[in-house]
């Protein structure tokens, strides 16, 4: 195999930092700064010995050119109905942003509301939010440019198809929610926030403020209706259905909230509100459903670690008061619950990562139906409390999205398939899905998906795609994925998902084992999905990548790192990769409700033991680090660039000049790109297909056209 003459980088060895006595070294600190010259030098570097070696794939023009055949299907959302229009997203297959269509009738000839495939020319701007006032004659819609968190809101009339001039900015990690008068609004942005907001900044966004706008006014004429002491509270808030209350749910880190609630019928907005608080300490989560006049029904794991549905009357507040609706099921985990067909609640249950989806009764939590599903997600949902028709999108590893429609006025009430994606050159009866549970280190069983061709030999030669998250209690539940089938059909490749602790699958217990102290079981579970894979005589070694992004990009590194001989090759998107620092950056600190803080000591000492960027090391004798590729973004203000940055110089520096490391380590620096969401279909299809030619490449895979 190739070796590589990798960039000589910059290494500071006089940069040490002292933890709590203990002094640690950050030779590469200076590629924190993401414009200086050696910066931007570095990526150019990097950039240009990545991309010859993706491109000396002799097979990329093949695999562009099928996945993008595979990838041109039409893709739809639920439709919405908002006032006595219904709209849709729609993307006819390859457009690089979806288009909002709208309706005069439900099954009518629909026609364009919003394309943002005219924001920009080369799809970098994307639409990102839509919040529609009550009587759907006003929306406000959420921009975002290349891949940014950041985005402005900007309002358009449903009436007129014209936006009106208001303009929001440096909104960050926001919900707008309409008052009853469609004409006010309440947002969260950063308005202090100093320098550069496009989300190539690195700089902690802190001190967000709830303002309150009124249309057909400037943004600095706004309100600042709430504030919090801490720097690190976010507002999250909802006006409640009947439009008579403000409903916060502040929170501080990924998990826990407060529970506040403002009476907005007879309060005149000109300054702080006057708040009601009923939960003033960060220790469960609370999601308002609904309310009946001051008796609101909240979805929260307080005292339910899978979650149940409880009533708090806000006249009579305190705990004793609660009454639970819909008691915690022993095994199942309430993923989201929504009313419907005014005395409804439609609840999505995960049992053993299948989404089931269920009818309960309003007033007492009685079970009235369940709708027959097959093993897959809900991909989407759509409907009010007052609407008397739902529909939901279903998805699974084998099919792109049905959606179904539901309406009450009829009987027996049955979800009808509205809906079904058609895929010209793709037949599913080809494939197969299974699920198995292995054991993990300690003995704890995890469910894993196993996805692949029908006829497949177990004889250990088959090329396999390990996926996992670990973490935020995200569950990773079956999805369509075009890549993941070019994978399966043009490389006889396996598709494995593993639902490692960290996630939610098994509701906060299944979370709790996977954070803080607890995070090395996440990495010790994907290793023994590895060794199962293999034992099971699926694949092998040096036939295996392991993918994740994020903090699945952690997961990746970290196993890399503690068993670089397990893997053939790895995949690590925008990773989160030096642990002891990354509370410093973006949004970074509302991480440590599932990672801690080496601000802390004891929680300095796990940090420090597993973080990727600070325990790179030699293999033992004859081994190797697998073909590892990282893969960033110069606007990713998720997940700031530097992490993999650092990480990749470290690797090219401990372990590439290292005479048994043949394998490449690479990585490949996007730009006018970020996070993930709202990714131009045309950069999503060059990425993914970046990725199969460097696993073809490094493992020397089969391809058959
Ligand atoms: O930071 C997160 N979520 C956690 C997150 O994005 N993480 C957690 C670790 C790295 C990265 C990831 O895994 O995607 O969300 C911030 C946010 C965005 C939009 C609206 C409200 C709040």
């Amino acid at each position: 195999k190739m070796t590589f003459r990798y960039p000589d980088v910059k290494r500071d060895n006089t940069l040490i930092d002292n933890y709590h006595g203990i002094a640690v070294a950050d030779p590469y600190r200076w590629l924190e700064t993401p414009d200086s010259e050696e910066t931007i030098d570095f990526i150019t570097k990097q950039n240009a010995i990545t991309s010859p070696f993706i491109n000396s794939c002799q097979y990329k023009a093949s695999i562009n050119r099928q996945l993008t055949k595979l990838w041109n299907y039409p893709k739809v959302s639920p439709p919405y109905r908002h006032g006595d229009k219904f709209y849709q997203f729609k993307n006819s297959g390859l457009q690089n942003q979806s288009v909002m269509y709208v309706f005069d009738e439900l099954n009518g000839e629909g026609r364009v509301f919003l394309d943002p495939n005219t924001f920009s020319e080369d799809g970098t701007v994307a639409l990102t939010h839509t919040s529609f006032t009550l009587d759907g004659k006003t929306v406000a819609y959420g921009v975002s440019e290349s891949g940014s968190d950041w985005i402005e809101i900007r309002f358009r009339s449903t009436v007129t198809g014209v936006d009106y001039p208001d303009i929001l900015r440096k909104v960050k990690y926001s919900f707008l929610s309409w008052a009853h008068d469609h004409s006010s609004c309440f947002y969260a942005a950063y308005l202090d926030q100093e320098g550069r907001t496009d989300g190539s900044e690195t700089d902690s966004s802190t001190n967000q403020k709830l303002y309150y706008h009124r249309l057909g006014t400037l943004q600095s004429e706004d309100i600042v209706v709430v504030e919090f002491e801490d720097p690190e509270i976010r507002s999250q808030t909802v006006v409640s259905d009947c439009g008579g209350y403000l409903v916060l749910t502040p929170v501080k880190g990924c998990k826990n909230n407060l529970l506040y609630v403002c009476n907005l019928k007879d309060t005149a907005i000109t300054g702080k509100l006057p708040v009601t608080r009923i939960v003033t300490e960060f220790k469960s989560d609370f999601e308002y459903i609904a309310n009946n006049g001051s008796k609101f029904i909240f979805m929260t794991n307080h005292g339910a670690p899978n979650y149940h549905i409880i009533e708090i009357d806000f006249e009579n507040h305190s705990e004793e008061n609660w009454r639970v609706i819909v008691p915690e099921h022993p095994k199942d985990v309430l993923d989201w619950a929504k009313p419907i067909n005014t005395n409804f609640i439609v609840t999505c249950y995960i049992r053993d990562v299948k989404d089931t989806l269920s009818l309960y009764a309003m007033n007492d939590g009685s079970k009235f139906m369940e709708f027959k599903l097959d093993v897959g997600s809900i991909s989407g949902f759509s409907g009010k409390r007052e609407h008397t028709l739902m529909f939901f999108g279903f998805t699974s590893f084998l099919t792109p999205t049905v959606i179904y429609i539901v309406d009450f006025t009829k009987f027996p009430i049955k979800a009808v398939k509205w809906y079904e994606t058609v895929l010209p050159d793709f037949d599913p009866s080809k494939f197969e899905s299974h699920q198995v549970f292995y054991n993990s280190l300690d003995g704890t069983r995890i469910p894993m998906f196993i996805v692949n061709k029908k006829g497949l030999k177990l004889d250990g030669n088959s090329p396999c795609l390990l996926y996992g998250y670990g973490g935020f209690n995200v569950t990773v539940g079956p999805t369509f994925s075009a890549s993941r089938i070019i994978f399966m059909d043009k490389f006889d490749g396996i598709f494995a998902v593993a639902n490692i602790r960290g996630g939610g699958e098994y509701g906060e217990k299944w979370h709790n084992a996977g954070r803080f102290e607890n995070k090395q079981n996440v990495f010790d579970d994907f290793n023994r999905a590895a060794c199962y894979l293999i034992e099971k005589k699926y694949t092998s070694s040096n036939k295996l990548t392991i993918q994740g992004g994020s903090n699945g990009g952690l997961l990746v590194a970290a196993c890399i790192n503690q068993s670089p001989e397990l893997y053939g090759c790895a995949l690590c998107l925008v990773g989160v990769l030096d642990m002891l620092r990354y509370h410093k950056f973006t949004i970074g600190y509302a991480w440590k409700s599932d990672y801690g803080c080496s601000d802390d000591p004891e929680q300095f000492q796990y940090l420090h033991a597993y973080s990727p960027l600070h325990n790179v090391r030699k293999p033992i004798e004859n081994a190797q680090y697998p073909a590892t590729l990282l893969l960033t973004a110069d606007h990713d203000d998720r997940v700031v660039p530097l992490h993999s940055y650092k990480f990749i110089a470290e690797l090219q520096y401990k372990i590439g000049r290292l005479y048994d490391q043949k394998n490449p380590l690479l990585i490949r620096i996007d730009t006018k790109s970020g996070h993930g969401v709202g990714k131009p279909t045309c950069k999503v299809i060059e990425e993914q297909t970046e990725m199969l030619c460097f696993m073809q490449k490094s493992l020397n895979l089969t391809y058959t056209n």
